[in-house]
């Protein structure tokens, strides 16, 4: 903005009325655009698309984006559920974890988490026979991170945890919850604990969300959020998985906004 600008002589400077006029239709402008440019909400095929595209073209590797989910997912908890703020006198916390991505992003939050001075225990009914995810294990047992064997009633969940981690489904969850993950859900839906589900809240569709699901607290949407996050309505919303880079952001157009920082996540 060049020549608009005239001083009132007290100091200050005003803009004349052409250009002030002129100052208003620039911001209305821009306004406008960044409306334009607000976050995409991605389908199941696009978000699995991109997770291709970023191991074959780009040449990251599973675990390491793992790794950076799971510590977006721990950061966020640690912002919406700080240990002095729980209720409970142990700073427990309930991590269930499914058997895909989405699972093991939960099992490296529970890592975290317990660095960050929380108590996880983690629910891991269906460990996939990998490599990846048997480290990951070892890594919480060795942790000192208790594994359950079964899933606990929704009063002991109540009475116990201060918080559920939900890692159990992604964006590749389809059609009917199928066993055990049924009952986990059931029994999960009875409980009043908050939630805080990793990328999509377990049972929802993936684009249409779940009327009569869960209906967690929080939700920790990575990469970019998915077409049902536009339905959640619990308290804190979380963009996290600072790893897009600006070439993929531009193709696919997903508009992300700037994380403040360094920060690893930012509360949408
Ligand atoms: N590129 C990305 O965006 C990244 C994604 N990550 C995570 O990976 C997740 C996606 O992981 P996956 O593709 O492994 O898939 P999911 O973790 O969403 O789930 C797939 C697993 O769930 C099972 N399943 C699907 N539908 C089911 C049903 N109706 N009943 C019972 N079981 C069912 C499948 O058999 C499979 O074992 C994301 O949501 C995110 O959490 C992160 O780990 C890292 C980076
Ligand atoms: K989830």
């Amino acid at each position: 903005q060049t020549g608009t600008w005239t001083g009132t002589g007290t100091g200050t400077c005003s803009l004349s009325s052409a250009a002030d006029l002129q100052e208003k239709q620039r911001l209305s402008s821009r306004a406008a655009s960044t409306m334009a440019q607000t976050m995409k909400y991605l389908g199941q095929e696009e978000a699995q698309n991109i997770d291709q595209e970023l191991f074959s073209e780009f040449g990251f590797s599973v675990d390491q984006l793992m790794e950076l989910a799971g510590l977006s997912c721990a950061t966020a908890v640690t912002r919406a559920y700080p240990i002095p703020s729980l209720l409970k006198p142990r700073p427990s916390l309930l991590v269930i974890c499914g058997p895909g991505n989405n699972g093991g992003d939960g099992l490296v939050c529970a890592r975290h988490l317990k660095l960050f001075g929380y108590e996880p225990s983690i629910l891991y009914p269906k460990r996939p026979n990998k490599t990846l995810f048997q480290g990951l294990s070892t890594q919480c047992e060795k942790m000192d991170i208790p594994f359950l064997t079964e899933m606990p009633e929704a009063e002991v969940i109540d009475e116990v945890y201060n918080l559920v981690v939900d890692a159990i489904f992604g964006f590749s969850f389809k059609g009917s919850v199928r066993e055990p993950f049924g009952s986990i859900l059931a029994e999960l839906k009875k409980s009043t604990v908050p939630i805080a589900s990793i990328d999509i809240p377990s049972g929802w569709d993936v684009e249409q969300g779940s009327a009569d699901g869960l209906q967690p607290d929080t939700l920790i949407s990575l990469t970019a959020p998915k077409k049902s996050a536009s339905l959640f309505s619990g308290r804190y919303h979380f963009l996290g998985g600072r790893f897009v880079p600006p070439s993929l952001d531009r193709k696919y157009q997903l508009n992300l906004p700037p994380y403040p920082g360094t920060d690893c996540v930012l509360q949408l």
